[in-house]
């Protein structure tokens, strides 16, 4: 078995997280039931800032609070020195609640509404990331009629394709994201902004995609962007003062998954960085990045309980758990792969090889195909692996099934931070035909 982060087997041979049983956190919580390693994504969050120390980098490590947003996971974030990138009005909503420091939020978005700027506005947060020439447009009006600055960063799509799954490539120049790099939009937005004076541009952003494993494409952005700040630097007199090259960097969901250490990625970056600014006239900018996954990914497990199966012979087994694409749908919408084990017996070698089923009421339901386990049946709690990162964030009430509760583990101790969803919370949004106002 591969031992996931500090997850290990206690002396009653049941899985243990953050030092609790997972056993009882399934009985006290209820399943589904997403459990954090707290220690492991504060060991994360240190790995990245401390690998910058050591280079002598001024730097931001910003989390990507899409990966999994909370007012605990921002607390989280906040009491290990970390920036935050938010892209919704929510997750702002959520970083202002959990009292984050608002000169370290980062607004991103491709279609961020007036209401979203003027929420960032109103709270002076550090920066909004401009995406298009429409938001720019907005944003300066914004702050003109307010008569109040803001600092951005120019989003470009520096025409890189990073090895990953198509829905989660960012950086090339077919993209919703950023201004291009290569067709002039990029000097475009950088001329405009720099004429208002309603805007300071601290520097250039890119994201080139997620679950990358590779520095390549992480070397080549910051390649062809640095090329544009000599460019710019002769004819605007613009000195980034940032360089922001986003996150993406690839965890291991299973044995196929070969992730570089945190500290890799961002040595090879900066050494990029610095070997492109030799010889120039550019200042080293401070160098930024925002990791979701890499953060948190790794420090979740989600913890089922066994019901139905069915055997279809000489085909397949299939077991059925009492969650599944209402609370991970990464399988069914990318074809994510997980590993898992029972939860009561970790290590106990598998006797057959079963498909996991979750209960929505589709065929495409599926968590884990061809699984090998030991015989399990109704009532074994099954512990799925990194589920941290776009697990609960991208959760869903589909079929009206609640979402699951979130715990916090660490030294032996489990905080609920999420409660989990009633039956009563599905409907509270629901208006009664006989009480529905009609609109004449
Ligand atoms: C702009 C931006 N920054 C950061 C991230 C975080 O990516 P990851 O969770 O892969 O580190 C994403 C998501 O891909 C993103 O779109
Ligand atoms: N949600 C995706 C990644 C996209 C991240 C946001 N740009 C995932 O689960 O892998």
């Amino acid at each position: 078995m591969h031992v996931y982060g500090t997850a290990s087997v206690n002396e009653e041979g049941n899985l243990e997280i953050g030092g609790v049983d997972t056993l009882e956190l399934a009985s006290h919580f209820g399943t589904p039931l997403y459990v954090y390693d707290v220690e492991l994504i504060r060991e994360r969050a240190k790995g990245f800032k401390k690998t910058f120390e050591k280079l002598g980098v001024q730097a931001q490590v910003a989390y990507a609070s899409k990966a999994f947003s909370s007012i605990a996971m921002i607390q989280l974030a906040k009491e290990e020195g970390l920036s935050l990138d938010v892209v919704s009005g929510g997750e702002l909503y959520t970083a202002l609640k959990a009292d984050f420091p608002k000169e370290r939020i980062h607004f991103h978005g491709n279609n961020k509404s007036v209401e979203e700027l003027e929420m960032a506005l109103d709270h002076e947060i550090g920066c909004i990331v401009v995406d298009n020439f429409s938001e720019l447009s907005l944003l300066e009006e914004l702050c003109s009629s307010r008569g109040q600055k803001i600092a951005i960063l120019l989003r470009v799509t520096p025409g890189i394709e990073a090895h990953t799954h198509d829905y989660i490539l960012t950086g090339q120049e077919d993209s919703k994201f950023g201004f291009d790099l290569l067709n002039g939009q990029a000097e475009r937005a950088l001329e405009q902004s720099l004429n208002s004076d309603w805007i300071e541009v601290l520097g250039l952003h890119c994201h080139i995609g997620s679950q990358i494993f590779e520095t390549t494409g992480f070397i080549l952005a910051a390649r062809k962007i640095i090329g544009q700040l000599k460019n710019w630097h002769q004819s605007l007199g613009f000195d980034s003062k940032v360089l922001n090259l986003g996150g993406g960097f690839g965890i291991r969901y299973t044995k196929e998954d070969t992730p570089l250490p945190a500290s890799v990625y961002v040595e090879e970056i900066v050494t990029e960085v610095k070997k492109q600014l030799q010889d120039s006239e550019l200042n080293m900018p401070e160098i930024w990045i925002e990791p979701g996954r890499s953060l948190v990914g790794d420090a979740g497990t989600t913890l089922y309980k066994v019901g139905s199966e069915k055997d279809v012979p000489d085909i397949r087994k299939y077991l059925a758990v009492d969650g599944g694409m209402s609370d991970n749908i990464r399988p069914a919408l990318y074809d994510a792969k997980y590993e898992a084990v029972l939860a009561n017996r970790p290590l106990e070698d598998p006797e057959e090889t079963v498909s996991i089923a979750g209960k929505c009421c589709e065929s495409g339901d599926m968590l884990i195909w061809d699984l090998p386990l030991p015989k399990a049946g109704r009532g074994d709690i099954l512990a799925v692996f990194c589920t941290g990162a776009y697990g609960y964030s991208m959760s869903n009430n589909y079929n009206r099934i609640p979402r699951p509760a979130v715990v916090f583990a660490e030294k032996g101790e489990a905080r609920l931070v999420i409660r989990r969803e009633t039956y009563q919370d599905l409907v509270q949004f629901d208006v009664p035909l006989q009480e529905a106002i009609k609109n004449k």
